[in-house]
Formats: C-alpha cells, sequence, structure tokens
C-alpha cells in the first residue's frame, strides 16, 4: 500500500466533507489571477498555492492537497493539471464519488469543491474552479493527464498511481476495485442458468397463499406475483438482487427461496451452507428478527426449517476483520465456507466491500443481495445496488427470460408494463427483480404515499400530502427558531407523540426494585427501556449548524434535564443513548450499534452492592440478550438522541422524525428525505424552519459517478 493509500483511510463521511462548507470563510486570501503570479495551470508552485488555500477554506481536504504533494514528490515535473486532476479526484472520493468525469468537472467546475452552499454568507473572493479552469478543453486536459507518468491510459502502466478510462480518473485502487466487482459480476451472470428440478410445483407450493393483493404502489391489479419471480430468478443463477421499497417483501421472497433451495438439498442428502449477513449490527439485528419470524411460519418439514439459518451476520464478522487492518480474513485464497449467501440492505455496501465480498465468494456459491435501491448509498464511496439497479424498473428482460419466467410461474408478464431486453446487452437485468407492491404501507398509508412522491421528485405532491392533514400518519411541524416550543413538545413527548420522555419514565418506573446484582431482571429492565427508545428517533440531514446532530443532541439534553427525565446533559448519566461510531472487535460492538447508560448494581470486591452506571446494549446474537460495557471502555461513541441519516439506515422506529436544516446543502437529495421517512414504521414529522429547503431536497436525485456498468 502506498504512502498516500495509507493517507486516505478512512474516507470520513461525506457529510464532514460538504458541511466543512458550513464553518463559512477561513481568510481571504488573494487571487493569484488578478496578482499577475502565473497560473496555477501552468506552475506547480502556484497550482500547490491554491490547493492550500482551497484546504484553508474548507473546500478542500488536507487529504487532497497532501496527493497532490506526493505526485509531485513522485515525479517533480508533473504538469499542474495532473495535480490538480488528482486533487479533484480524491475530493470526489469524499463525496462518494469512485471517480471523476472530466468533461462534466468541466461543464460544472464548482461542483468539484465543498463551496459553500448557495444562500449561505457570500464566498470569501478565492479563485473559483470554474475561474481556474475556464480556458481549459476536456481534450487538453485529457492529453496533459495521458502523457504523464504517474497516468495509466491504456493499461501500459500497470503501478501507476492514476487511471484514465476514457474521462474518467481514478485512483488506482479504486479503479481496481471497480474493475475487480465489473468482472466478477460479469463472470456470475454469464453462466448458463442452473437448471432446478421441481421449480414450478415449488414454487406453487411456497406461494399458494399469497394472491395479488391490493394495488399500493401505482402497480395495477394485473401485475404478477413478484416475489414468485424473485424467488424463481434467485434460483437459478450464481449471483441475482432483488430490491423494493420498504414493506414490499424481500424478505418473505428470500426465506421461501431458501426453503425452495434447502429442500432439494436436503432430499438429496446435501444440505446447504447458507449464511445470512447484513451490512450494520442493527441491519444484521432487525433481519434476524424478521427472518426468524418468517423461518417460523414456514409451510415445510422440520428437517428443512432446521437448515434455514435464523440469525444473521454482519459482513465485517463474516469475512473475518482484522484488528487495524483493512484485509479480511476470508479471501479469494481462503475463501469463505458456504452455498449461499444472502446479505440484505445492500444499499449500505460500498465498492470496496462489494469487491473483498465477491473475492471472498466460492465460486460455486450463490450470492443474492435485497435492498432498496432508492435509498442513500453508503458513506463510503460507491453506490453499488443503485448501479446494479438501473435497469430494475423497466425490466428489460428478453424474450427467453419472460418465457421461462412464464413457464416456471405460470402467470403473464405481458401486462406488467417492462420494457424489453436485449441479450448481452441486459445481462444483470436478467438476474434483477423489482418488488412493488407494499405489504406494509398500503393506499392508507401517508408514510407510504409520501415515500412514492418523495421518490418520484414530485415536490408538490409530497409538500401537499404533508401539509393537508390527510394522512394522521404524517405530519409537518414548522419551527420558527431553535428554541421554538414545538419542537420541545415534541422530543419531550407531549401532543401524543412517545418523544424521548417515554423510555425515561419507564426507565424509572420499571426499575427492578428488589432484584440482586446480576439477577436477570436487570437485563429484562434494559431490554424493554431500549426497545421504547426505538419508538422514536430524531434524524438530521447535518452534524453542523442549529438543526444538525451536534446541535440538536445538545439541546434536547438540556430539554429532558430541564423537564426533570435526566439527571444530567453532559458526560455520563443514567438515560443517556450512545451510539458506537466505530467497529470494536473486543466488546463485540459494531459502528452503529445503540445502547443506553443504565444504573445497574454490582457487587465490588468489598462485597457490598453498589449501583454503577453501564451501558446496555442488544446482543447481536438474535437471542435478545443484553451485552452490560463499562462507559470508559467506550471511546467511540457519541450521544444519540439525534443521528444522521446516514448512520440510520438499516433501521426501523416507530416514530421517525426527519429534521431538516434552515439553509440549502449539497448534502439534502431526495434520497436522503426518502432514506428518513422509510425509517418510520408508524409515524412519520417532518421538522423545517423553511418549506423550500425540503422542496429543493425532494427536487435534486443524488448522481454518484462510477464506471460500474456490467452488461
Ligand atoms: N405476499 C404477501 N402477502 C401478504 N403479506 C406479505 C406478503 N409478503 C410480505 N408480506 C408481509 O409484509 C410485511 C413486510 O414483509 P417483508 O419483511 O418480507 O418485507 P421487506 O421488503 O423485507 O421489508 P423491509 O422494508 O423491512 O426490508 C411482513 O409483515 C410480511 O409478512
Amino acid at each position: 500500500m502506498t504512502e498516500y493509500e495509507q493517507a486516505v483511510l478512512p474516507l470520513g463521511d461525506p457529510l464532514a466533507a460538504t458541511e466543512t462548507a458550513d464553518r463559512g470563510p477561513g481568510g481571504q486570501p488573494g487571487d493569484p489571477l488578478q496578482n499577475g503570479s502565473r497560473s496555477p495551470l501552468e506552475s506547480t508552485g502556484a497550482l500547490l498555492a491554491q490547493l492550500d488555500q482551497w484546504v484553508e477554506l474548507g473546500w478542500l481536504r488536507a487529504l487532497d492537497r497532501a496527493l497532490a504533494g506526493f505526485l509531485l514528490e513522485l515525479e517533480p515535473d508533473s504538469d499542474p493539471a495532473l495535480l490538480l486532476a488528482a486533487a479533484l479526484v480524491s475530493h470526489q472520493l469524499g463525496h462518494g464519488h469512485i471517480c471523476m468525469d472530466l468533461a462534466a468537472t468541466l461543464a460544472a467546475p464548482d461542483l468539484a469543491l465543498s463551496l459553500p452552499p448557495e444562500g449561505q454568507q457570500a464566498a470569501p473572493a478565492a479563485l473559483l474552479p470554474s475561474q481556474l479552469l475556464a480556458g481549459l478543453a476536456a481534450t487538453d486536459w485529457l492529453a496533459r493527464l495521458a502523457a504523464s507518468p504517474l497516468v495509466d491510459s491504456c493499461a501500459a502502466a500497470p503501478e501507476s498511481p492514476l487511471v484514465l478510462v476514457g474521462q474518467r480518473l481514478y485512483l488506482r485502487r479504486y479503479w481496481r476495485y471497480e474493475h475487480e466487482v465489473m468482472a466478477a459480476l460479469h463472470e456470475r451472470v454469464s453462466r448458463p442458468p442452473t437448471p432446478v428440478n421441481g421449480l414450478f410445483e415449488g414454487l406453487a407450493e411456497l406461494f399458494a397463499d399469497t394472491g395479488q393483493g391490493e394495488d399500493q404502489g401505482g402497480a395495477g391489479d394485473d401485475q404478477p406475483d413478484w416475489q414468485r419471480l424473485a424467488c424463481a430468478l434467485a434460483a437459478r443463477g450464481a449471483f441475482s438482487i432483488i430490491t423494493g421499497g420498504p414493506g414490499t417483501g424481500k424478505t418473505t421472497a428470500v426465506v421461501r427461496l431458501l426453503a425452495l433451495l434447502q429442500s432439494s438439498a436436503v432430499a438429496a442428502g446435501q444440505p446447504l451452507r447458507i449464511r445470512l449477513a447484513a451490512p450494520t449490527g442493527k441491519a444484521a439485528t432487525r433481519l434476524t428478527e424478521s427472518i426468524g419470524r418468517q423461518v417460523g411460519d414456514l409451510a415445510v418439514p422440520e428437517t428443512v426449517r432446521q437448515h434455514i439459518p435464523a440469525t444473521v451476520s454482519t459482513l465485517h464478522r463474516l469475512l473475518g476483520s482484522r484488528m487495524d487492518s483493512r484485509h479480511f480474513r476470508h479471501h479469494a485464497g481462503n475463501p469463505l465456507p458456504l452455498d449461499v449467501l444472502v446479505v440484505d440492505e445492500a444499499s449500505m455496501i460500498d465498492l470496496e466491500m462489494m469487491a473483498c465480498l465477491l473475492a471472498a465468494l466460492p465460486r460455486a456459491a450463490r450470492l443474492i443481495l435485497l435492498g432498496d435501491k432508492d435509498q442513500l448509498s453508503s458513506v463510503e464511496a460507491g453506490a453499488v445496488l443503485g448501479d446494479l439497479c438501473r435497469d430494475a424498473e423497466a425490466g428489460h428482460y428478453t424474450d427467453d427470460t419472460v418465457a421461462w419466467l412464464e413457464s416456471v410461474s405460470g402467470q403473464s408478464l405481458a401486462a406488467a408494463g417492462l420494457r424489453p431486453g436485449v441479450p448481452g446487452q441486459h445481462a444483470l437485468a436478467q438476474q434483477t427483480v423489482m418488488l412493488r407492491r407494499s405489504h406494509r404501507f398500503g393506499a392508507n398509508s401517508g408514510i407510504g404515499e409520501l415515500a412514492r412522491a418523495v421518490n418520484r421528485c414530485d415536490v408538490a405532491r409530497a409538500a401537499s400530502l404533508l401539509g393537508a392533514g390527510e394522512f394522521a400518519d404524517i405530519a409537518w411541524r414548522r419551527m420558527n427558531s431553535a428554541s421554538d416550543p414545538a419542537f420541545a413538545a415534541l422530543v419531550v413527548g407531549r401532543d401524543n407523540t412517545p418523544g424521548y420522555g417515554l423510555y425515561l419514565r419507564q426507565l424509572q418506573a420499571l426499575r427492578p426494585a428488589a432484584a440482586a446484582p446480576g439477577d436477570l431482571a436487570w437485563e429484562a429492565w434494559a431490554r424493554t427501556v431500549l426497545a421504547t427508545f426505538d419508538q422514536f428517533q430524531l434524524l438530521c440531514a447535518v452534524r453542523r449548524g442549529d438543526w444538525g446532530v451536534e446541535a440538536v443532541n445538545v439541546r434536547v439534553a438540556a430539554l429532558l434535564q430541564g423537564e426533570g427525565l435526566l439527571p444530567a446533559a453532559q458526560g455520563w448519566y443514567e438515560g443517556r443513548p450512545v451510539m458506537v461510531t466505530r467497529n470494536n472487535y473486543s466488546l463485540g460492538l459494531m459502528n452503529g450499534d445503540v445502547g443506553i447508560t443504565l444504573q445497574v448494581p454490582l457487587v465490588a470486591r468489598s462485597g457490598i452492592s453498589q449501583a454503577q452506571l453501564r451501558v446496555a446494549f442488544p446482543r447481536n446474537d438474535g437471542r435478545g440478550g443484553i451485552r452490560f460495557v463499562l462507559p470508559s471502555q467506550l471511546t467511540d461513541a457519541e450521544t444519540v438522541f439525534a443521528m444522521t441519516v446516514h448512520k440510520s439506515q438499516g433501521s426501523e422506529f416507530s416514530h421517525a422524525a426527519l429534521v431538516l436544516p434552515e439553509r440549502r446543502s449539497p448534502v439534502l437529495t431526495k434520497e436522503l428525505v426518502y432514506t428518513g421517512i422509510t425509517r418510520a414504521s408508524r409515524q412519520f414529522t417532518l421538522v423545517t424552519t423553511r418549506a423550500e429547503v425540503f422542496e429543493q431536497a425532494v427536487a435534486t436525485p443524488v448522481r454518484r459517478i462510477s464506471g460500474l456498468l456490467p452488461r
């Protein structure tokens, strides 16, 4: 690994990169072009000075500037246009883009940096990328890059740190990940389909109870049973994707698929080794619960049921994380011991993880990805599921696929409104199914209606749904200021909402009175308090500012303390909810795990029982156990009355309240709003100070740049 590659880890939260702009100007150095000095595109000294200025302003990360410096050390004659491109590519990674498209950058150069968002204080007098790049044509930039020994533009310099593919510039490591993912998927989807004995009968039996259901997502009544089709396609291939919004039955379909596959394997005397995984501990716990329920309801013999796993591991644990290393115990040389792998919440898988997962998968094993393609992408670079599901909505099934699906499912696809597929051009689409009917959010659900409107970028419909009061399960609370009493009412839990008052009152009321230290009653109490805490969650779009995670956490703690619900609002105190921010393998805690600080009695060395603070975390083993951890052991944890929408992925709350900042920001996209809304299972509240911030977000779909286009 190169020095720079070591420096680039961890890449960090794209929010942090963008939000640096929230901090405003950090100085106003002069414009190098105005000063009569040489253009930064002609002099490496001037270019580095320009990058330094952008770092000072918070427009560029120090890491991005470090890459330019590192490349200059490697190649002292480097062209400044190359150093600029390298710093911008590095910066794009911080925004989740795998590479930088040179033509797109020249078309909108100022988007290449974390510039102060529109509507914020005036930008300082500094040279903008648009001014710097004004005279540079894409062909010239490409030629200057291609001429550098640091750039591999035709696989002739396999060690060069940058790779140019067409007009996309990559850091080599990310180009390699993308290349590996594309190659592995291409190989899997190009294999001839596996014949599955008794598929027609198996599907008919497993889906005997599922009718068409009511039309809940704009899909007509003559729609086929998409779950049955998903099951069929996944049964025949080495790779498949089942995508769909919340409650569309992804888990239900996959549990039936596992029953189908395992039934014939058990009958043949060779049960399959099946593993289930999810990107985060929270998602793994949720899937463990729903899989457990569904496996219990399966109409299959006990011998089959017992070979369907009921517990879900995190991807890191499955692959075998190693302390302080990005390498896993399982890789191409030491593949995973399994035959079928199901990964849920696949929208959270970043490109690097996907490359590692595919490398560690035995060739003969099946991989099935489940996820909602419309959710926010991973925090780290890449939008793998979104890219892979590009054709999901339109279907793009070839005539052969349609004929095969109709024959094994006994259903017609004629009225499904799909677009035709071209053999060889839509290879991945042949193994992808989009579930279109929500069984959780029906036609009477405001949450479902709102999520669908936001997903379509239908600003007017979304605003009218929230404003009209037509649905009791969605509400819009407009705040006048950070100290608006309506916000206090929401978080404390007045006006018939649980807020955070509910779990805190429960914590006091249900505390075991007569239980001794170590008594299971303490665990039961902790479990109840944790479950009640999950009933309400504030989700913020940004970290900084009056309505960012940091300030909201401080404000909520103070409000709860003011109500007498918390003993303190700082440091460690009983009732403090915390989120782990980094995997801790020795404690068995994963990034994203949420615990609550409780006073529990412990027997001290003296033999006297004392109440001490411990943080209670649910165990991720599906058995509902609790792990009590000393606060001092939690070095990477933060208060979580509010969490970012990014961090909430894979979680579900009875009542989710999405808090938007008072100013527009590039991180406010329709995917962020959609993800926030779909975290709510019963009640959703939008909290804003300015309506146009919500409207602008809904009108802005995100686009991550990558070259992941397997056909
Ligand atoms: N075909 C069906 N007919 C009736 N109910 C169904 C059907 N499929 C799923 N359900 C029910 O809908 C609910 C959601 O199903 P499931 O958990 O499989 O969806 P999901 O897409 O995995 O949800 P999530 O958004 O949590 O990932 C469950 O209660 C399930 O029993």
